[in-house]
């Protein structure tokens, strides 16, 4: 497993991993990028082909650290799991769904929707199911959850990983604080269908982030055949039912496709992005109006979403409460802007797959930026880079925010590229070949 630390300190890098020479970019680039399926859209539709009625297949899934923690959890659990056409462009599942078997350990590695999504399946299970996973898991926030499923009536040791579920669970009403993660609510709802008495989630406490993930959840919900209410504000009821079998396919994953098209707007020249949806509840598909607010020409046309740069990276003031992930790419962009840029909304990004905040703030500034730390974003403030490592903290978005700096500013260093194996495992090639020439 993989080590990782908390928060940004000024300790040693931790030798273990090479560091990856970003490629500054010579001239403006003109690429098309196709990106493999989202995570969020692949984990979801395994998890309820897991829990349907028959047999279903999800097709063009994304094969990552995050979707191969998911498949081995699920197949652990007792599902049959068969992959056929794995490539590049992603893997196709047949899932033949069995009773929910317990008896069995899960590793959650340091996947959000690994962690939090499976242990409400788990309680279906006719065992306990014990869950651990990286250092810095155990760290990431799973408490509302876990109380959750207790009131709902699963059995469960502790309120932080490492953490062992036992069933029964029967479901009903519960009252959550989801104000760290929109995850605690999508991971009860997804596998409510299922409780004996479905589930009413009624949110209490600061608004809850990353909304669009919560609207993915109940319209995949519905796909599936279940009925869910989100009618009211803050409250979501998942009725008792079966889940449908279906045959899903995987949308591009949108919010990984942000250092690419960043790289258009840095570079002035153009990026396509196949295949983007029409309509999607994808929070990503808020970087067409980013991209367009810090300078980019932005065009959805039948090919894919095209972004141009136009000149010059603009500063922007932005609330990112809603799609925190898409944080470290406009961070890296605000770092290269001609003027100051605000980000907010986002303190619980101090709980992603490290402290986000402190992380960028100090990463940003090693290079010789302006950044600084507010409670729930980060200043930007234009001033010119020079070269050195970027440390990533096992943080997938650290490394291509490092790459997206390292366009513009010779001689960055990303540290342990290969931590985007977690949602994007070609990242570092993909990036090569986007670039194709017009680097050095
Ligand atoms: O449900 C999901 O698939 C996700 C929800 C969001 O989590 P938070 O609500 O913790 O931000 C997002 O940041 C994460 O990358 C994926
Ligand atoms: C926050 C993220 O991941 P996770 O699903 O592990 O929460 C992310 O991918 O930006």
């Amino acid at each position: 497993m993989a080590s990782a630390q908390s928060a940004p300190r000024d300790d040693k890098l931790n030798g273990t991993a090479p560091c990856w020479p970003a490629p500054t970019a010579t001239g403006p680039i003109d690429a098309s990028v196709r990106l493999p399926g989202s995570k969020s859209v692949t984990n979801r539709a395994l998890l309820l082909a897991a829990l349907a009625e028959a047999p279903g297949t999800v097709r063009l899934a994304l094969r990552s650290r995050d979707a191969d923690l998911m498949a081995a959890a699920l197949r652990s659990l007792g599902t049959e799991m068969t992959p056929s056409n794995d490539g590049d462009a992603g893997v196709d599942w047949l899932i033949v769904p069995h009773p929910i078997r317990g008896g069995v350990s899960i590793d959650v590695g340091l996947a959000g929707t690994v962690m939090r999504f499976v242990p409400p399946v788990a309680a279906l299970a006719d065992g306990p199911v014990s869950f651990d996973g990286d250092p810095h898991a155990r760290k990431r926030p799973m408490g509302s959850i876990l109380s959750a499923l207790r009131s709902l009536g699963a059995t469960v040791d502790g309120d932080a990983l490492p953490f062992t579920v036992r069933g029964p669970i029967i479901g009903g009403e519960v009252v959550i604080d989801a104000s760290a993660s929109s995850q605690m609510v999508s991971g009860l709802l997804l596998a409510a269908a299922r409780f004996e008495k479905g589930v009413t989630v009624r949110h209490s406490g600061p608004p809850v982030p990353s909304m669009p993930h919560i609207a993915m959840t109940v319209h995949m919900l519905r796909q599936a055949g279940a009925e869910v209410d989100d009618s009211e504000a803050d409250v979501w009821r998942v009725q008792p039912g079966p889940l449908r079998a279906r045959h899903v396919t995987v949308e591009p994953d949108l919010s990984n496709a942000a250092p690419f098209l960043a790289a258009a707007l840095i570079t002035g020249g153009t990026v396509t992005v196949p295949d983007w949806p029409a309509e999607t509840t994808q929070g990503g598909d808020r970087l067409r109006g980013l991209l367009a607010d810090m300078g980019a020409d932005v065009t959805l046309l039948p090919e894919g979403l095209r972004v141009t740069g136009t000149g010059g990276v603009r500063g922007i003031d932005v609330d990112l409460h809603d799609e925190s992930e898409l944080t470290p790419t406009i961070a890296a962009l605000a770092a290269l802007a001609d003027g100051p840029s605000r980000i907010s909304g986002v303190a619980h990004i101090r709980g992603h797959e490290t402290d986000r905040i402190a992380a960028l703030a100090t990463e940003i500034n090693r290079l010789g930026g302006d950044a600084r730390e507010t409670d729930d974003g980060l200043e930007i403030r234009p001033r010119p880079l020079s070269g050195g490592v970027f440390r990533t903290y096992e943080d997938h978005r650290m490394a291509t925010a490092g790459a997206v700096v390292g366009l513009a500013v010779p001689g960055v260093e990303v540290e342990n590229i290969a931590t985007t194996a977690k949602t994007l495992p070609r990242f570092a090639q993909m990036w090569t070949e986007m670039l194709d020439g017009t680097a050095q």
